[in-house]
């Protein structure tokens, strides 16, 4: 089976046509392509190429040199560099290696943080970018900037393709006047997967990026021409993701999930070992809430009946299947979702700067 293909020129000449499909396309695989960007961003491609081209020479440079310069451990914001085997999914490490980015603001509150502060509020802070690779820092904040205009543009017409009060969605990604140094909490992260070392993925089953679902509102992957990133449908049957050029991979993490009562459900996904001589680059962009935004559910009757329909035609009867447990979006605000997510990822930074004393929610072991 393969995934369906949507055009990001018929979302703008033909909103009514694209929600139609997107309706399809969640209710079923729960990915996408997006297409024919290019038609409605003109500087697009050129744009692609820039922030692969400028990672690519980023992780050209040895260990020692991207760790001292931009490594995670330096930033209390959870940002920067992660060498490979450090991260960890699903309590296994990942073959790859990382930068990971969100939005560049001040730091929301100082260090160490005061008693009684919100813990997940320190994510927000400054990104680290390399000197020794000036070309990266205008890519990626352009590449970011594209991404959440894009995702705007999604965000809207697939909450009207849910709900007559689609603000109830789209709201929670607006920034707040009185709080305009804590906006939506996208997070984008610059991977290469390299080639699989002996004994990478023997015995252990390593992966790339291990099984899950994504946890932000709606994700934008940009990839090489590797391939390696692989869905599970329905039934349960994993297919790959092959690569299509300078466009993008849609997905929706479980805000959306939540936010639709399970109707558009977060797809399960990993990546595979790379097998080709040479390594996978790929850019993920997660559109994510703000950290305060508390996601409501949507009750039968704010749904838009005939999706209702739709979704109960699609469905069958049938569950969608997952290797892994369900979400971990509760009520509360996002930012403690988030919060435990990164901490239990990168559990030496957390180690670093916070620990038990400071925090009573996250860190390396706080399970879902
Ligand atoms: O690199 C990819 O293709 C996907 C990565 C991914 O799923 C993630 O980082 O959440
Ligand atoms: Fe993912």
């Amino acid at each position: 089976m393969s995934l369906p293909v949507l055009s990001y020129a018929t979302a703008h000449a033909d909103p009514p046509e694209f929600i139609r499909q997107l309706r399809h396309a969640l209710l079923t695989t729960g990915f996408l392509y997006l297409s024919s960007i290019d038609a409605v961003v003109p500087d697009w491609r050129a744009s692609w190429d820039a922030a692969f081209a400028a990672s690519a020479d980023f992780f050209a440079h040895d260990e020692a040199t991207k760790v001292e310069g931009i490594g995670m451990a330096r930033s209390r914001h959870f940002r920067g560099y992660s060498a490979y085997g450090v991260e960890v999914t699903q309590g296994r490490h990942d073959l790859r290696e990382q930068i990971d980015l969100g939005p560049d603001t001040e730091p929301a509150v100082e260090y160490p943080p005061p008693p009684g502060t919100r813990i997940e509020r320190v994510l927000y802070g400054p990104n680290q970018y390399p000197s020794f690779v000036p070309a990266l820092e205008p890519a990626l904040r352009h590449w970011h900037a594209l991404c959440t205009s894009i995702s705007c543009v999604l965000l809207s017409l697939l909450a009207e393709s849910l709900t007559p009060s689609p603000s109830r969605l789209t709201s929670l990604f607006a920034t707040r006047p009185d709080r305009e140094g804590e906006p939506a909490y996208s997070r984008m992260k610059v991977v290469r997967y390299p080639p699989v070392r002996p004994g990478d993925d023997d015995e252990g089953g390593g992966l790339g990026v291990g099984a899950h679902k994504d946890g932000g509102g709606l994700t934008l992957l940009a990839q090489d021409a590797t391939g390696g990133l692989q869905v599970q449908l329905w039934d349960g049957e994993w297919v790959g993701v092959e690569p299509r050029e300078y466009e993008l991979v849609i997905n929706v993490g479980q805000v959306v999930e939540r936010f639709s009562a399970g109707l558009y459900a977060a797809t399960t996904h990993r990546v595979l070992p790379t097998r080709s001589s040479s390594a996978r680059l790929s850019i993920p962009f997660f559109f994510c809430p703000r950290l305060d935004a508390l996601v409501p559910v949507l009750s039968p009757s704010d749904i838009h009946p005939a999706l209702l329909d739709e979704a109960a035609r699609t469905a069958n009867g049938a569950e969608k299947k997952s290797e892994v447990r369900q979400g971990d979006l509760h009520e509360e605000v996002f930012g403690l979702a988030a919060w435990r997510g990164i901490t239990r990822s990168h559990g030496d930074v957390w180690t670093k700067f916070y620990g038990r004393e400071v925090d009573p929610v996250g860190g390396p072991e706080v399970l879902a």
